[in-house]
């Protein structure tokens, strides 16, 4: 049985043959492309290399030619990845391919020759040699002087050539394009100037001179060759670091028209580029480096530029980009860059293996230069970029001045001929040109219009925003301001209300006072207090109002039955009392910085408590809350305080009672002192659940429930008792005032309170006495008295303010007449007296309804939110003191 064939899928790839030389393109377009050509030159010299194994080794080519047109490209071994496969590549399309063993003339009469005879009939042309280092641009540009270059050929020929027309001349100019730094600059070849610059595609301050014979000429090229700026590298001893470039222009003589056309001021510019550096390759370092930079991105740029207007030209409706900005050599090069005059392209290549690397990006980068049209050349490309150059600094100076209208630059781009408003004549053959310039001015005048409406808009927009940015702050301002105001006005109803709460402290006492004719247990430690508090503080009239208007008041209620306490907590309770004490602590006003809640049990009364002890003076002012269940366990738990019937049941004393708080309260209003308030006692009123309920409805209630309710734990000393029976009269008031003064010092002046603590402590226990007990027998309620106190530091906060067994055996109904019995019988005629104070309170200290309303639901809530509100209240107190009282 046969074997099946064995089928190779994938032979192996053999060398591509040498690709077939394209036919050349016709001279007819040719003539409208770029020309492109090639040369190759020879390799070096074996002899210099210093080892005979370099010297003997055979150098190996990478690039030979392939035809008149075309190049073969092979891949050197040593950078093959697979050595068996060879890849040569084809670059065709040259207008000439020169081999290594070309002569300067056959460059010269196939590069050259053509464009000097552009030059000489009118045109300007561009040479241009560029390669990579060493690879004999600057030997085929200039040679040598055995050897001559295409320039000094060109000048023999130029030279050769006037003998047929005398009328013209020449100019020469020879400059460079070096670095500097980062930067570039043009350095005159031809003279010592340092001044020339570059605008548009002149160098102004470039010097020219006048060229006779092509001796002259090729003696001013040496001289200028001579200051060339070159250094030696690892690739060529004699390196070229900037751009050299070479003019010769065609200068007429004799105003002849005919000679003028066929004399226009052509330009033949040759170059010689710095060659393209690898940095591996030279190892150029510090300076050359940077000159490696420079050389290596304008042949960048210079090839950008090309692209461009390939693709220009491919895509007419792709713009073409301005890569010439880029450099000094582009932007000198524009015209020719942009396809407006002729250009050149002799591209010197190395065809080593070793140079494998810069003779295929060269021939990569431009093979498709020569696909490059010229459809649109510039013949008087010069006139045209000088009025290109005039039409651009008029403009210049005119965005200078702010000058710049539209209405200018349509009436300059509407005519035709630009040429003719400036006296110019322009030929037949420049309209073209003419019309494409007056095309461009439309375009850019145009250009200029949008962006100029489209910054008038930008402005007015931004002006918009600044206006409503302006109007914005002002809002802001105006709101911070009504804020400043609403705090000014809330700190002043904070103080407000402080005084408010103090004065429905007040109040009772003096309508107890009132009703109950107690002029002696109230009015007279009042009084005392008072007038001790105004010989203290002789300027405050807070004080001397205070004193005036509590004086009067307890003068007029001298008659009376007097209104007692009765501190009937037996069981040392204290807590049975479920009566909330309102504790206002003023942190200014009052010296203490602690607040002890004390736990008494006072139906409606204000006690001004110090309690004095190594710390601090506690001055706690307790207010008693009218709620009715507190009130009611406070009457029924025992340990509260029992409210002797009130004696003021006649109707005169209870209108003048409340003509005196009508007057008081209305001195008061304007001018309340806590102190006062402080010192001042009040004595709880016991109150019948009507009137609780009534009481709940008036402002005062308002008041009092924002502050802190807690049940208060009384105070009391065996003194104070005592004081009551058998001390009372014989103290007498200046005493007492003597030692207030001494507890308002201590007040005022919480720093010297240490200092004072002592002094104080012997007499706050006979100060307790006057404020509790201190009355005339004759007019001691047989309930108790006065019940605020100053406690002693060893009794302030342990004995609860109970009543003595003296004191309670003077009662006559010390047992029987109990809170309880005392609120029964006392809760209607309470409830008349009170409706018209009630009515003259709401009357006189109206508090906003949603301030009362709010104060309202915050009562409904639980005592802990009131404590919470309390702690509050102090704070703000704290935070905002009252004002200084003048
Ligand atoms: N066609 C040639 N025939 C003989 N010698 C040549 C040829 N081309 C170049 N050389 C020699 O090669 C050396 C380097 O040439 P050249 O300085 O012109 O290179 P280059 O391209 O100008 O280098 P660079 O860009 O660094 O200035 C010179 O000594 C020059 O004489």
């Amino acid at each position: 049985m046969a074997s099946p064939p064995t089928i190779r899928r994938n032979p192996p790839r053999s060398a591509r043959p040498p690709p077939t030389p394209l036919p050349k393109p016709s001279l007819g377009l040719d003539g409208d492309r770029l020309k492109v050509f090639l040369r190759i030159r020879p390799l070096p010299d074996r002899g210099r290399f210093k080892s005979k194994a370099q010297a003997t080794k055979p150098k190996q080519q990478c690039l030979v030619a392939n035809g008149a047109n075309s190049v073969a490209l092979t891949v050197p071994h040593s950078k093959l990845a697979d050595p068996k496969r060879a890849r040569t590549e084809l670059f065709d399309g040259f207008s000439a391919v020169f081999s290594p063993d070309s002569s300067q003339h056959d460059v010269f009469s196939q590069v050259m020759n053509p464009l000097v005879d552009e030059f000489l009939g009118g045109k300007s042309g561009l040479l241009l040699a560029m390669g990579p280092t060493g690879s004999g641009k600057t030997h085929t540009v200039f040679g040598s002087a055995r050897n001559p270059g295409l320039l000094p050929l060109a000048l023999r020929r130029i030279f050769s050539s006037t003998d047929d027309h005398p009328a013209r001349s020449f100019c020469l100019s020879m400059f460079e394009i070096l670095s500097e730094g980062k930067g570039e600059r043009i350095l005159d070849l031809l003279s010592d100037a340092t001044d020339i610059v570059l605008q548009q595609s002149t160098i102004k301050g470039l010097k020219e001179v006048s060229i006779e014979t092509s001796t002259d000429a090729e003696s001013l090229v040496l001289s200028g060759m001579l200051k060339r700026t070159t250094a030696a590298t690892n690739a060529n001893s004699k390196s070229s670091r900037s751009q050299c470039i070479i003019t010769i222009r065609a200068v007429r003589k004799i105003n002849d028209v005919e000679i003028e056309k066929s004399l226009s001021d052509a330009v033949l510019t040759i170059a010689d580029l710095a060659g393209a550096e690898r940095e591996r390759r030279t190892g150029n370092q510090g300076t050359r480096l940077l000159e490696s930079n420079f050389i290596n991105n304008t042949s960048m740029v210079f090839g950008l530029c090309l692209r461009a207007l390939l693709e220009h030209q491919k895509n007419k409706k792709k713009p073409l980009e301005k890569h010439f900005k880029n450099s000094m050599l582009t932007r000198y090069l524009r015209d020719y860059l942009e396809g407006r005059k002729k250009m050149t392209l002799i591209l010197n290549v190395k065809p080593g293996d070793d140079d494998y690397l810069d003779t295929s990006f060269l021939l990569r980068q431009a093979s498709p230069y020569m696909k490059i049209k010229y459809t649109n050349l510039d013949d008087s490309s010069d006139l045209v970029s000088q009025k290109r150059s005039n039409v651009s600094l008029i403009c210049q100076e005119n965005k200078k001045k702010g000058k710049f209208h539209k209405t200018e630059v349509f009436a300059v781009a509407g005519k035709d001929d630009v040429a003719k408003d400036d006296g110019i004549k322009v030929s037949e053959k420049d309209e073209p040109q003419c019309k494409l310039l007056n095309s461009e001015l439309r375009r850019v005048s145009r250009n200029e219009e949008i962006m100029t409406n489209f910054a008038r808009a930008l402005w007015t927009v931004l002006k918009q925003y600044k206006q409503k940015i302006l109007e914005s702050e002002n809002a802001v301002e105006s709101m911070r301001k009504l804020l400043i105001c609403k705090d000014i006005e809330i700190v002043e109803l904070e103080k407000k209300l402080k005084v408010l709460s103090c004065s429905c402290k007040k109040f009772p006492s003096v309508e107890d006072s009132v009703e109950q004719d107690d002029a002696v247990s109230s009015g007279q430690v009042a009084q005392s207090f008072i007038s001790q508090s105004s010989q203290t503080d002789p300027g405050s009239s807070d004080s001397a109002l205070n004193n005036h208007s509590l004086e009067e008041v307890s003068e007029e209620t001298c008659h009376g039955p007097e209104r007692s306490y009765d501190y009937s907590d037996k069981t040392g309770g204290s807590d049975v009392c479920d009566t909330s004490v309102v504790k206002l602590i003023d942190g200014e006003e009052l010296s203490s910085r602690d607040c002890k809640p004390e736990k008494a049990c006072v139906s409606f009364g204000f006690f001004p408590q110090h309690n004095v002890d190594n710390e601090n003076i506690e001055l706690t002012v307790q207010v008693v809350d009218k709620e009715l269940d507190r009130s009611e366990s406070c009457s029924d738990g025992g340990g509260g305080v029992a409210h002797s019937p009130s004696g003021l049941d006649d109707p005169f004393d209870q209108s003048f009672a409340e003509r005196r708080v009508l007057t008081y309260l209305q001195k008061e209003r304007t001018n309340l002192s806590p102190e006062f308030i402080g010192a001042n006692k009040k004595s709880p009123i016991e109150q019948s659940e009507e009137e609780r309920e009534e009481l709940h409805n008036i402002t005062v209630e308002g008041i009092q429930h924002n502050v802190d309710i807690r049940g208060v734990k009384h105070h009391s000393t065996p003194s104070c008792s005592q004081g009551v029976n058998s001390e009372a009269p014989n103290v007498s008031s200046s005493q007492s005032s003597l030692q207030l003064q001494r507890m308002d010092a201590l007040q005022q002046d919480p720093q010297d309170l240490d200092p004072q603590l002592e002094r104080c402590n012997a007499t706050v226990e006979t100060t307790i006495v006057e404020y509790g007990c201190v009355q005339p027998s004759d007019l001691v309620d047989i309930h108790g008295g006065m019940s605020p106190h100053l406690s002693g530091k060893s009794s302030a906060k342990k004995a609860p303010i109970a009543p003595s067994k003296d004191c309670q055996a003077e009662r006559p109904t010390d047992k029987t007449e109990d809170l309880s019995a005392s609120k029964d019988c006392n809760r209607k005629n309470t409830r008349r007296r009170l409706r018209p104070v009630s009515t003259m309170m709401i009357k006189e200290f109206t508090v906003p309804d949603t301030f009362v309303d709010t104060k309202r639901e915050e009562r409904a809530k639980s005592s802990g939110a009131a404590i919470g509100r309390s702690d509050k209240l102090i704070r703000l107190l704290k935070a905002h003191p009252p004002r200084e009282r003048v």
